[in-house]
């Protein structure tokens, strides 16, 4: 059976275009059920609704506080029957509330190799303290700052030359090939939490 996937974002979308396309290649036995932004002018939502995928902006302003966004979002999941939820370019922190509510089923994709450079710019990070190789991190999501446990990395080399710019492309390359990779083995029951460690069954 597909697996159901719920998908936030908050930029450009990408990363679910990669998992879309891999959905449509017959690679990635899944169906993307329902895709939320907290940013209304997130091309993630044009993406999704471009392929028939229930889209919605739910704004974070509109809630009392983190806690009772996140548990609105998760009732939405729910309500569309998402088993997997994958956070593609999503700039909140996810509360407990909600990771309690997807128990080991939240994943997150992160450019740089954790648990190097973790929080926002990593590409620029990387690029100041001079590190000759970085990549991009699949994880499963905890309450801390992308240190949940590490499903799948990559790695890319840094070039004498590089900017933010060149480097994030580089690592978004191997994001959209990592992340269909590991939801394809979630999708498969292949992923076995250990403590801080993922099994590949
Ligand atoms: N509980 C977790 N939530 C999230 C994780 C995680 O590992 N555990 N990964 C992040 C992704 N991320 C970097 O990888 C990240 C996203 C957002 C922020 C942040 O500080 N956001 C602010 C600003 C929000 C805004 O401006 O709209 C905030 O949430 O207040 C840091 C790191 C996704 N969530
Ligand atoms: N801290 C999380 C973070 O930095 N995530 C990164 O945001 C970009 C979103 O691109 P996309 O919207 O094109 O998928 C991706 O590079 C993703 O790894």
């Amino acid at each position: 059976m597909a697996l159901k996937i719920g998908v936030l974002a908050s930029g450009r979308g990408s990363n679910l275009q990669s998992l879309l396309d891999a959905i449509s290649a017959g690679t990635l036995d899944a169906e993307i059920v329902l895709v939320i932004s907290d940013k209304q002018n997130a091309m993630a939502l044009d993406r999704a609704a471009a392929q028939g995928v229930p889209a919605v902006h739910l704004n974070p302003k509109d809630f009392n506080d983190r806690k009772s966004y996140d548990l609105a979002i998760a009732e939405l999941f729910k309500e569309r029957g998402a088993t997997a939820i994958v956070l593609a370019g999503y700039m909140r922190i996810i509360s407990r509330p909600f990771l309690e509510s997807f128990p080991e089923r939240v994943i997150n994709i992160h450019p740089a190799l954790l648990p190097a450079f973790p929080g926002l710019h990593s590409q620029k990070q990387a690029l100041e303290y001079g590190v000759r190789y970085s990549g991009c991190t699949v994880h499963f999501v905890d309450e801390g700052m992308d240190t949940g446990p590490i499903i799948v990395q990559a790695v890319v080399p840094v070039e004498k030359d590089d900017t933010e710019e060149t480097l994030a492309a580089r690592i978004l390359q191997e994001e959209h090939r990592i992340l269909p990779e590991a939801l394809q083995l979630l999708a498969q029951g292949r992923l076995r939490v250990e403590g801080r460690k993922v099994q590949i069954l």
